[in-house]
């Protein structure tokens, strides 16, 4: 897509099926599709595979409009709001505490960091979703692992949507018409078992997961949108599919980036080394006082990005862009990872160098349109803080615990850095290092 840019400029045209895709790689064009026509370019294109796995009633797809809007102030007001933060945080540290644990266990064999990062992401989103681990859990997260694969929407089914026997034929609406009925199973499951085990508790003060707000906002039906069960369980499934694989693969290559550059790993661990000044848990308040850790992760989601499209958008009106028709119904994606490589923007643009945020000129919110991992305008990801919260809180322990470095002697500079494309932006091969413990 990048090599096209360059033939073809910062908009095209791609053909797709019966698709109008347009590609947008540059950030004057971001930001006139997500500022200036940022209503227009605010709906979703639709996929077979929303409607059938996300009951075609979730967040991240759900066209521009009052549903939308509705599920959106659920996800800032009520999952995300600044209250939840502090208990999610506590289960971040937990979570952050068990990992350095299973690491110590592996007594200097080499680890699989990308399955443990995947793992450890996994287990958050559980926890805050559904309060503790489940019968089913293993059955559940590799169902939605299953799930990134038909999501991407470059499937021939979502590329000549008006052929709707494409699905069927193709074998890809029976694969997720399996995939749903087991996640529909467990999700009914989880929330009997949250209904007897809160009518137990009656009147007793806890915290709520994610799954008593939003079983608590169905009841309560006193909201402008009905929130149905299948809208609770499409932003379920959403929280899965838009926050694990995201801050896991980041996670996982800002490790490798550290591994590839010794200097910059030195500098992040001394930083938390000295912050922590030998006591044995993270806390909070240490997590917000590492400058540097938290330019490593803005160098990672800009070299490593996971949403190298962002998600893609769908053209509501015809409009001008950048002097150029854009039809009604077309689709609309970004290039950042082209954007935030470009070597106009960005002084030696393929170097992974955190020292480029020390100014800290560039921030998540999607004003600077040269760096934006997290999308733009009113359909920016609302994940932020919980991503960057959880990610500072694992890096920190494996950076404070443990020095790293390849098993065999490898080279670091001849590791394996080779990006596999599915719903996010992985590595191709799983990072395999050994941890030697610092105290
Ligand atoms: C490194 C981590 C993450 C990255 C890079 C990321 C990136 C993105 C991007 C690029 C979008 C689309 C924005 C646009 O269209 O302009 C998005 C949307 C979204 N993200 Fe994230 N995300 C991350 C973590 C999370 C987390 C942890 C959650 C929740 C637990 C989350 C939930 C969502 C949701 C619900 C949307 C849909 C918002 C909407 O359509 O209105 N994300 N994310």
């Amino acid at each position: 897509m990048r090599s096209l840019a360059k033939k073809y400029g910062p908009l095209f045209h791609l053909k797709l099926g019966e698709v109008d895709l347009m590609v947008i790689t540059s950030p004057q064009l971001a930001a006139e599709s997500m500022k200036t026509h940022d209503v227009n370019f605010a709906a979703r294109p639709q996929f077979l595979s929303r409607k059938i796995i996300l009951y075609n009633s979730d967040l991240v797809f759900a066209s521009y409009g009052k549903h939308w809007s509705q599920l959106r102030k659920i996800c800032t007001v009520e999952l995300f709001s600044n209250k939840r933060v502090k208990f999610l945080k506590s289960i971040m540290q937990e979570e952050g505490h068990n990992l350095v644990e299973k690491i110590r266990l592996a007594d200097g064999s080499p680890v699989n960091v990308t399955e443990m990062l995947f793992a450890v992401a996994n287990t958050t989103i559980t926890r805050a979703a559904f309060g503790k681990e489940f019968a089913h859990q293993e059955r559940f997260l590799s169902t939605i692992k299953e799930t990134f694969k038909y999501l991407s929407g470059f499937n021939l089914a979502d590329l000549f949507p008006s052929l709707n026997f494409l699905g069927d034929i193709s074998g890809l609406k029976s694969k997720l018409d399996r995939v749903h009925r087991v996640l529909d199973v467990i999700l009914n499951e989880i929330f009997q078992e949250h209904e007897r085990k809160n009518a137990n508790e009656d009147g007793a003060t806890k915290e709520e997961d994610i799954v008593d707000i939003l079983l608590r906002l169905h009841k309560a039906g006193d909201n402008d949108v009905p929130i149905t069960m299948d809208s609770v369980k499409g932003v379920i499934l959403d929280l899965f599919l838009g926050g694990t694989e995201t801050t896991a693969a980041t996670m996982d290559w800002a490790m490798a980036e550290l591994i590839r550059h010794p200097e910059v790993m030195r500098k992040a661990q001394l930083e938390v080394r000295r912050a922590m000044n030998g006591r044995a848990k993270i806390e909070e308040d240490d997590i917000n006082n590492l400058p540097y850790l938290n330019m490593v992760i803005k160098e990672t989601l800009r070299l490593r990005t996971p949403a190298p499209f962002l998600v893609p958008r769908h053209s509501t009106e015809t409009v001008e862009l950048g002097g150029y028709t854009i039809p009604a119904g077309s689709r609309m994606v970004i290039n950042v990872w082209a954007i935030m490589r470009e070597q106009n923007g960005w002084d030696d643009a393929e170097r992974f160098l955190p020292e480029r945020f020390e100014n800290n000129q560039f921030e998540f919110m999607g004003t600077n349109y040269q760096y934006i991992p997290f999308g733009g305008g009113r359909r920016v990801c609302p994940g932020i803080n919980y991503a960057m919260s959880s990610m500072q809180n694992v890096l920190a322990n494996l950076l404070y615990h443990f020095d790293w470095k390849l098993p065999g002697g490898q080279n670091p500079k001849e590791l394996e850095m080779k990006e596999v494309s599915g719903l996010s932006l992985t590595r191709k091969s799983d990072l395999f290092l050994i941890a030697t413990p610092h105290n």
